[in-house]
């Protein structure tokens, strides 16, 4: 039988994720098989691997949103999620989506500083439908940001931008995070945006941690560096290899 031991920690603790031996199986087939991983406090760790191989599903276990599951899963109580598709509730104006599902009853101001922080204070009164996919995006953030999270996640949150909409978003994330100095957990299908943000990367495969990748490039990150393309590189032949 599955069992459910979510528990959260303190921002103290020397982990800000501590997940042992957790397995997700659908169907009776393990998706997560056994999966062990940690990340610190403030640490910024990306997630890579081909499609399938259950990093929606780790993320959405850390988020609490799934909890049929064996193992141990730690996370803090402070914790926050934004998906690729921003998911705004379309009546409801933006300042309203960032305080949706806040407990007690969370001052306005709360929401206009925090769309103020990914640069959208102009648009707190907007109908989500007159956003743009990248303002979407950002009041999605928003959203995420007012709960002060000491972990955020991010499921291939640039996945759906155009090209330099996602370079202007990428730039805002890693702004914020070094800002805020919570950890994120970063899942994503673009091996570049992974070495341009991460300290740390993780492939993912067959249900575990297949590999992972200490990014030590000094920020903001050059990615004309030869050292840049050199992970990049590498990070690739291994997606390759895994993939074959
Ligand atoms: N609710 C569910 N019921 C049955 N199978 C599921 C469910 N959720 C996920 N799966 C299966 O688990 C596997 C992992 O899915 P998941 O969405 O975590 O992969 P992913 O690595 O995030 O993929 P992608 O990169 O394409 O988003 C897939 O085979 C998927 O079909």
């Amino acid at each position: 039988m599955a069992t459910d031991v979510h528990r959260p920690v303190t921002t103290k603790a020397a982990h800000a994720v501590r997940v042992e031996g957790l397995t997700r199986s659908f169907d009776g087939r393990p998706v997560i098989d056994r999966l062990r991983l940690d990340i610190r406090p403030g640490e910024f760790v990306a997630l890579l691997g081909r499609s399938g191989c259950g990093k929606s599903t780790l993320l959405r276990i850390l988020a609490g949103l799934d909890r049929d599951i064996e193992g141990t899963v730690l996370v803090p109580r402070r914790k926050a999620v934004a998906f690729q598709a921003p998911r705004l509730m379309p009546w409801k104006r933006v300042w309203r989506n960032v305080l949706l599902g806040l407990p007690g009853k969370p001052e306005r101001a709360l929401a206009e500083r925090a769309l103020d922080e990914v640069g959208l204070g102009h648009r707190t009164t907007a109908w989500p439908k007159t956003l743009s996919g990248g303002e979407a995006q950002r009041a999605s953030l928003a959203r995420a940001l007012v709960r002060e999270p000491d972990l955020l996640l991010l499921d291939e949150p640039f996945g759906a931008l155009d090209a330099l909409t996602r370079i202007t978003a990428q730039r805002l994330v890693g702004e914020l995070w070094q800002r805020r100095g919570c950890a994120v957990l970063l899942v994503t299908h673009d091996v570049e945006e992974a070495v341009l943000l991460a300290d740390r990367v993780l492939l993912m495969d067959d249900g575990v941690i297949a590999h992972e990748q200490r990014i030590d490039l000094d920020r903001p990150r050059d990615i004309t560096d030869p050292r840049f393309a050199e992970l990049r590189a590498g990070l690739l032949r291994r997606l390759g290899a895994e993939a074959a």
